[in-house]
Parts: structure tokens; sequence; C-alpha cells
């Protein structure tokens, strides 16, 4: 069976050029995840991009994930010496304190700069991560809860543009970066069914059944029971599949792969995270 996700890395190789320039300037990286699959969503070059370079994490649709997995994630991401902010950008949830965690990480690089007989100079923060994962929803919360009002910094590509914040912190309204290769086809597949990469990689008839092996695996079968009436029992993910649609589509398979997909990414089959922490420490590169 051939790769379940397509990539088109020229395209990918020349967004990532400009935004590898834009980085030069940036002193803060916010880096966003998806709370579904904080591993996932990890993207391969953030290491790379974050070097010499403050960062903060954030893990955004804290509402479509469980309190108890929020816990712990956020205890694992402890072990790791890290302490993930939280947030669900739609609603405004966590945002206050990520805005304080990036003027507090504004004015520590400040110091640094004016001890080395720098001047200071307001902050330049980047927002990154896959597409859909939230960045421009956060992007336009932090703006909402600015703290001064100025106008915009024109950017220096179409694509990426400066925000002013507050007079000491600037944003890089940076677009979704897909990696130019993902080695790992389990994190891609859950990236594909969390909506975070673009269809266009992959077809939802492949997709879909994953989706239904993976509710299987962390014991969720039931929510799917609950919303089509109709139990997963020993079925793999296809002949799920395949059944669904015969009784609610008509046997039109598509249909019935695009609805699965759907009713998971608009929470309809209830808040369920994707991953659970690892039991054993993965190394800080997480
Ligand atoms: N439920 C929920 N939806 C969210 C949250 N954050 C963003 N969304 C929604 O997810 C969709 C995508 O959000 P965007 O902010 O456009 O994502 P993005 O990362 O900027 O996407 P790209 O521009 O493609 O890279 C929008 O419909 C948002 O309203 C969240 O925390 N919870």
């Amino acid at each position: 069976m051939g790769s379940l996700i397509q990539w088109y890395p020229g395209h990918i190789a020349k967004a990532e050029r400009a935004l590898r320039e834009q980085l030069k300037q940036v002193d803060l990286i916010l880096e966003v995840r998806d709370a579904r699959i904080p591993l996932a969503s990890h993207h391969p070059q953030m290491a790379q991009w974050a070097r010499g370079k403050q960062r903060l994490l954030v893990l955004n649709r804290v509402d479509m994930i469980q309190e108890g997995d929020r816990q712990r994630w956020s205890q694992w991401f402890s072990r790791q010496d890290e302490v993930p902010f939280f947030t669900n950008a739609q609603r405004g949830q966590g945002i206050r304190m990520l805005q304080n965690a990036a003027l507090k990480a504004g004015t520590t690089i400040n110091q640094r700069r004016q001890q080395r007989g720098m001047q200071a100079r307001a902050v330049r923060a980047v927002v990154l991560g896959f597409p859909n994962v939230g960045k421009s929803a956060l992007i336009n919360r932090l703006l909402q809860q600015r703290v001064a009002e100025s106008a915009a910094r024109p950017g220096v590509t179409r694509q990426l543009r400066w925000i002013r914040i507050s007079p000491i912190l600037e944003l890089l309204d940076a677009p979704g970066i897909l990696p130019a290769n993902l080695q790992d086809q389990q994190a891609a597949i859950k990236l594909a069914i969390c909506d975070d990469i673009g269809e266009a990689a992959y077809d939802p008839c492949r997709i879909a059944p994953e989706l239904v092996a993976l509710l299987k695996d962390l014991k969720q079968e039931h929510r799917l029971k609950d919303r089509y009436d109709l139990a997963v029992g020993d079925r793999s993910g296809e002949s799920y599949l395949y059944d669904l649609a015969q009784q609610r589509y008509h046997g039109n398979l598509e249909r019935a792969a695009r609805q699965l997909l759907q009713d998971y990414r608009r929470g309809q089959l209830g808040a369920i995270a994707l991953e659970q922490p690892p039991p054993s420490r993965l190394g800080n590169e997480q």
C-alpha cells in the first residue's frame, strides 16, 4: 500500500526559505501546536528555527480535549522542563497568561540587549506552527488584548506581516508551514485527521478509517456508536466506513468519510485527544 500522505516539497521549500529569512530578525517564537496531538503537531524544523531565540510553547484547541488530558500533558511537559500555555484561541481562554509571558520574555530580551550595550527596541516575536492550528485566531486574540494602540508595520513579503502588539512586542504573522518531508506516517495521519494539513495531500476515504482505528485504540469507539447508532465491534476501520456508508449514505464511501472527519473536527464526536503522553521521557526535542 502506498503512502497515505503526499507532499509537494518544492512549494514548501520556497515558503520555508522566505520564513527563514524573516526569522533572522526574530527574538521570540510562539510555537503553536494542536492540543489534540501535541507530539504529531510538533514541527520537525522547530528546534532549528528556535536556536538562539526564546520560545513559548502554546497548545491551542484546549476546548477539544478533556480536562484530564490537559492535566496529563501539563505534567508530562513539565517533566521535559517545558511549561505549555493551553489556549482556546476561538474563545480567548488562556490568552492573557500567554500575553504576560510574551511581554516578560520581551523585557528579559531587552535587558540582555542593554547589558551588551545595545539599544532596547520592540521585541520581535513570531507565531509558528502547522496550518490550521489556530495561529491567526491566536494573533487576533493577542491583538484585542494589546496594551497600546499602534499601526501595523508593513512586512517584507506579502505573506509575512509585522503587527505591533505593544510598545515592546511586535508579532510576525506567518502562514502555516508544512515540513518538506514528514517521515512519521502515523504523525502525518493524525495531522490529516485534525485538518492540520491540506486535503490535497490525502484521500479522505483512506484517512477516515484511520480515525476509526485510532478511536478504537483509545477506547473511544463508543463515541461512534453514540453518533451514528452503529457500533464498531470487531470491524476494521475500512469495514466500519463501508457499513456506515451503506447504512446512512446510500453506499457513498466518500460522503461517509467526509462526514466522519468533519464530525470529529467540529467536536460532534465529543472532545477527544488523539494522543496521550508517552509513559517514558522522550527528550527535550519534543
Ligand atoms: N474549537 C477551537 N477552534 C479554534 C481554536 N483556535 C482556532 N480555531 C478555529 O480553527 C480554524 C483555523 O484557525 P486559524 O487561526 O485560521 O488557523 P491558522 O493556524 O492561522 O491557519 P493557517 O493560516 O492555515 O496556517 C478557525 O475556524 C478558528 O476559528 C480553538 O482554540 N478552539
